[in-house]
């Protein structure tokens, strides 16, 4: 077994004994929203600074609230009830995790790989008028890695190539598909992209992810 696999296998294994209940992912849920939003309001904001300092010693009594019961980490990925993996703190697809959009993700039925449809607000702007490309790889990553998942080979990011065709958007609807193209033994690639609302390329990505040995 490599160093990384028995790391990531003990990590597993401890997270799991603490998994939220459904009630606590509902509230959680409703949390990390309401955190989107006030992350949201803090880029746009224009209070005066007597306000701007009001308001985050409000913040930090409500962070020491959350903080009284601290998980050791954060939640691990689990199957849902419906049979889908889910990545509760996952930093794209989670839905506990304020940073993630969240990116929710289908699988598209008889090994069509992966899909997502998706808006980012400007919290996520890189160039004026359009969405980081830094936010679009570590979507993609996502997508791609999921994709790999749910054909039965999961594996670490070891290569990621991206084509930047055109800028893509924000505050508008887009789509990202990924699909995994070969699997050779314990490497696997996949072709992934976003697409904008007017069914054009903005991002076009290639990756290989492999399972570490043992
Ligand atoms: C318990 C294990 C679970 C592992 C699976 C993990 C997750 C899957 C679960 C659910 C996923 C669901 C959704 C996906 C979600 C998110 C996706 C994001 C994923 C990431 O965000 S992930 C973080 C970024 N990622 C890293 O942090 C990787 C760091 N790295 C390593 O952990 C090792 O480096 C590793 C494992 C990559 C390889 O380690 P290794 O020891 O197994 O490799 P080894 O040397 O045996 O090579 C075997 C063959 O791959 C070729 N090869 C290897 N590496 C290559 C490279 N980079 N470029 C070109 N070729 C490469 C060799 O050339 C050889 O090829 P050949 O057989 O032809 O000679």
């Amino acid at each position: 077994m490599s160093g990384a696999e028995a790391v990531m296998r003990r990590d597993f294994a401890a997270r799991e004994r603490h998994a939220p209940d459904e009630a606590q992912v509902a509230a959680l849920t409703g949390l990390a929203a309401r955190v989107r939003e006030l992350t949201e309001a803090v880029v746009h904001t224009d209070v005066d600074p007597a306000e701007a300092d009001a308001v985050a010693a409000e913040i930090a009594a409500l962070t020491a609230r959350l903080t009284a019961a601290r998980r050791e980490h954060p939640p691990v990925a689990a199957l849902g009830a419906d049979g889908r993996l889910r990545h509760l703190a996952n930093p794209v697809s989670g839905e506990l995790n304020p940073i993630a959009p969240p990116v929710l993700l289908e699988i598209v039925p008889d090994g069509g790989g992966v899909r997502a449809e998706f808006t980012l607000s400007d919290v996520y702007e890189g160039p004026p008028s359009f969405v980081h490309g830094g936010v679009s790889a570590l979507i993609l990553d996502q997508l791609l890695g999921a994709a790999a998942a749910v054909n039965g080979t999961p594996g670490m990011t070891a290569t990621l190539e991206l084509r930047y065709r055109r800028p893509t958007p924000h505050g508008v609807p887009l789509t990202a598909e990924a699909k995994v193209s070969r699997v050779d033994g314990r490497k696997t690639y996949v072709d992934a992209a976003i697409t904008g609302p007017d069914g054009k390329a903005t991002v076009q990505a290639t990756a290989m992810f492999v399972m570490p040995q043992g």
